[in-house]
């Protein structure tokens, strides 16, 4: 079964090279035609733009044609994932749609399989999703995600068509979890990088990540997920990455949040538009999720960072 690439961002373009390494070849679909003649002509992706790209990878603006490949893999932020699946015109009947967006749609305000069961209710949803820099799949170094599908048969097809010598797929049919744990660490890791930004140290963050925690794992168990795909690749391996690495964009806007510098706009920040959906969410039902709660806040230029810490310490103390 043919793949095919929604999104020429890093993520996407490391994808393809990691599975044109196996034999694929992976037509990928970007909104500009810049990057279209930088992938076909130069062989390089702009988000992406040290690693060489083989002959096996090609682009294109045609998002229909490019749509017609068995497995689809949707990597466009998760906020343009609505509006991405809106421009395929053609049905999509039974092409496996894999999501390999982070966080929760702010309308909707459902992960990236929610939307994808909205938008094209004939196709199979799916997502991958777990601890990953798109460097590093683009260097064939190591990693372990979980690939979760409701339709465990299209699971299996799906995790043998996309592991890799170095990309090592587990399986869960708990695409809830698995996308709620995906979503929510971006979110704990902008606190991290605030705390640490802010020079509170790492026990401050070491609690951050626990307690955060906690709250992912509230939030997806009202849902219906499975404790332990919180447990996961997808949840806690994503977590510890995210909330330690400078790697994570997501951790880097926490830092200048707490060291009050100017961050750059261009770069992609799932846990900002997340915490404001996951606030949403959390009061709709009627959960308390304090750290989410202050990403927003801290996010919008509601508090300081500062404020935020205070807040977090002199809630009511309670049973761990
Ligand atoms: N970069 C990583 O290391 C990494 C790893 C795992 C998961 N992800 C996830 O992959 C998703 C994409 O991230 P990325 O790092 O590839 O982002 P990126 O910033 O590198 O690229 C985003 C791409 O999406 C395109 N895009 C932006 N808005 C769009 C819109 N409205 N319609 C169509 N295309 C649009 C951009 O032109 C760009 O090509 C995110 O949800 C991210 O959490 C990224
Ligand atoms: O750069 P970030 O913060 O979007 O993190 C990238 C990946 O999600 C890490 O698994």
């Amino acid at each position: 079964m043919s793949i095919a690439v929604l999104g020429a961002g890093a993520f996407g373009t490391a994808l393809a090279l990691s599975l044109s390494r196996e034999g694929h070849a992976v037509r990928i679909w970007a909104r500009d035609p810049e990057t279209v003649a930088s992938i076909n002509e130069a062989h390089r992706a702009p988000r992406l733009p040290d690693i060489a790209l083989p002959d096996s990878i090609t682009a294109s603006t045609d998002i229909d044609d490019v749509a017609q490949a068995g497995t689809l893999l949707l990597a466009v932020p998760m906020q343009a994932l609505h509006a991405t699946l809106a421009r395929v015109e053609a049905p999509l009947t039974g092409q496996r749609l894999v999501a390999c967006c982070k966080g929760v749609d702010l309308t909707e305000l459902t992960g990236p399989t929610g939307v994808i069961a909205h938008a094209k209710p004939e196709a199979i949803p799916a997502i991958l999703t777990g601890p990953s820099f798109a460097d590093d799949i683009a260097r064939d170094l190591p990693t372990a995600l979980t690939l979760a599908c409701a339709d465990d048969a299209a699971g299996k097809a799906l995790q043998h068509q996309l592991s890799t010598g170095a990309l090592r797929l587990y399986r869960t049919t708990d695409t809830i979890g698995a996308e709620l744990g995906g979503a929510l660490k971006n979110v704990i890791a902008i606190a991290c990088g605030a705390c640490i930004g802010e020079g509170l140290g790492d026990s401050a963050r070491a609690a951050l990540m626990t307690r955060g925690f906690a709250e992912m794992t509230r939030l997806a168990a009202k849902l219906g997920a499975k404790p332990e795909t919180l447990a996961g690749l997808s949840g806690l391996g994503d977590l510890a990455l995210t909330c330690t690495s400078e790697l994570s964009r997501n951790y880097r806007f926490g830092l200048a949040l707490g060291r009050g510098e100017v961050f750059d706009a261009s770069l992609t920040v799932e846990g900002v538009k997340t915490a404001e959906a996951v606030r949403r969410l959390a009061e709709r039902l009627e959960i308390d999720l304090p750290i989410c709660a202050m990403v927003h806040e801290v996010g919008a230029r509601d508090t300081s960072v500062a404020e935020a810490i205070r807040y977090l310490l002199n809630r009511p103390l309670k049973e761990e």
